[in-house]
């Protein structure tokens, strides 16, 4: 079925119960994948995830570099292997899918440049694909780094800093993007026994060793966002997500907070969370998603879905992720009955325009969130999610989960 060009998703009764299962956070288990790499030994690491960016980094990580690396469409694998690959001092190309060779690096490349690597753009400057050449320490450890792009240059930066001769002392230049990111990794760097310190725009990282501890990482936060659209949208809902816990790392650990407006109550158990439905209360006027920037699609999606209109700041990310998801949200969101307008200056709004389509299609760009926010719709009224087998980047079963809970999950014909 994930091969299908296309599936039709519906649910008959609207009434949702039972257990799901969520797959391992993605961006925990690179973090540890790459920690494992550089500390030099092998322990275990429990719950890795089987979304596509987990597994291809696990591959990458445990079989000798050949002369070419695809980074596929991972970003955390693109940025945290360039950081890798340099302190390592390994020659090789890393480069990635069409998208990824738009999304941009060079904030990460001129870090390492600074550092000793030698690495040239064999596209576009500032762009992959990359020749890795080597690495030379400059003898410099302090860098200023632009912080309002992506965070995932500094997670690779901070991950390589007790390795390098002098460890690392980072400036943050500007707002810091996806802060919650970077506070995952040092962590989880914390946890393996580096410490660092984070102080306004300064991060500090001496000189140190990873040690060796076995891992066992967290369900997947941003993945639990489509379930708390679902108990949103449905007539009656009473979903358990197991292993979510409350003192999590992840930033998308905010869904409890952010989705009790639209009518979701968050229990925690030692065993996980459990989701029922209330009724919707008056949503907030404006939802900031700098720090969440993976939960936009899904706000978005279930305001359409709910006939309600939310302001939406913090979006600034969302253009250069697997697709321009501010142009692929404009453009799905009409199909079911809204538009997102920006009013302001980095400011979106998720108006109600005119009628949903009868049993829209949803076109997914080729990104695993436009496939996820859009099927929960299919409460409310049939729908069609091109191209399914985007799921495999993050949760690749998805499609079989939202069939465990009575969505019924056809093959386009
Ligand atoms: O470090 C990470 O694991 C991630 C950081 C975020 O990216 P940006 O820092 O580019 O916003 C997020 O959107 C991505 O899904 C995972
Ligand atoms: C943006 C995402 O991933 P990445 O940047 O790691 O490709 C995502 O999973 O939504």
């Amino acid at each position: 079925m994930i091969s299908a060009a296309a599936v039709h998703v519906k649910h008959p009764t609207g009434a949702l119960h039972g257990e799901v299962t969520l797959p391992a956070s993605k961006s925990e288990a690179n973090r540890a994948l790459i920690i494992r790499a550089l500390s030099g030994k092998d322990y275990p690491i429990h719950n890795l995830s089987d979304a596509n960016d987990t597994q291809l980094l696990n591959r990458l990580l445990s079989t000798p570099a050949g002369a070419e690396v695809s980074a596929e469409d991972a970003g955390t694998v693109m940025r945290f292997l360039t950081a890798y690959y340099a302190a390592t001092g390994q020659k090789l190309v890393l480069t990635g899918t069409p998208r990824m060779c738009q999304r941009p690096i060079g904030v990460l490349v001129d870090a390492l440049r600074q550092l000793g690597a030698q690495i040239e753009y064999l596209g576009q400057e500032g762009y992959p694909p990359l020749q890795m050449n080597g690495f030379e320490f400059s003898g410099s450890n302090q860098l200023t780094v632009r912080s309002d792009i992506s965070s995932q240059y500094i997670s690779a930066l901070l991950m390589i800093g007790p390795l390098l001769p002098q460890g690392l002392e980072l400036t943050l230049d500007g707002k810091i993007s996806s802060e919650p990111y970077i506070r995952m990794t040092l962590a989880q760097m914390a946890f393996f026994g580096v410490q660092a310190t984070f102080e306004g725009q300064q991060i500090s990282v001496p000189r140190q060793e990873y040690v060796p501890k076995e891992y066992t990482v967290e369900s997947d936060w941003s993945a639990a966002s489509y379930w708390y659209s679902i108990t949103a949208l449905a007539q009656e809902a009473d979903l358990f997500l197991p292993a979510l816990r409350q003192d999590s790392l992840q930033g998308d650990s905010v869904l409890p907070q952010l989705m009790a407006p639209f009518g979701v109550k968050t229990e925690f158990t030692p065993a996980g969370v459990r989701l029922t439905k209330q009724p919707v209360q008056e949503p907030l006027d404006r939802i900031d998603f700098y720090a969440c920037p993976d939960l936009a699609q899904t706000v978005a999606a279930l305001a359409a879905g709910l006939g309600v209109e939310v302001e939406m700041t913090g979006l600034e990310s969302l253009r250069i992720k697997e697709t321009d998801r501010i142009a692929a949200l404009q453009f799905e969101l009409v199909k079911v009955g809204a538009e997102l307008r920006e009013i302001a200056p980095d400011v979106f709004k998720v108006f109600l325009a005119k009628k949903p389509e009868d049993s829209p299609t949803i076109h997914t760009y080729e990104d695993h969130r436009m496939a996820m926010a859009f099927a929960p719709l299919a409460i409310k009224q049939p729908l069609v999610i091109e191209e399914p087998k985007v799921v495999r980047k993050s949760y690749p079963r998805y499609w079989d989960e939202l069939q465990k809970a009575g969505f019924e999950v056809a093959a386009r014909k």
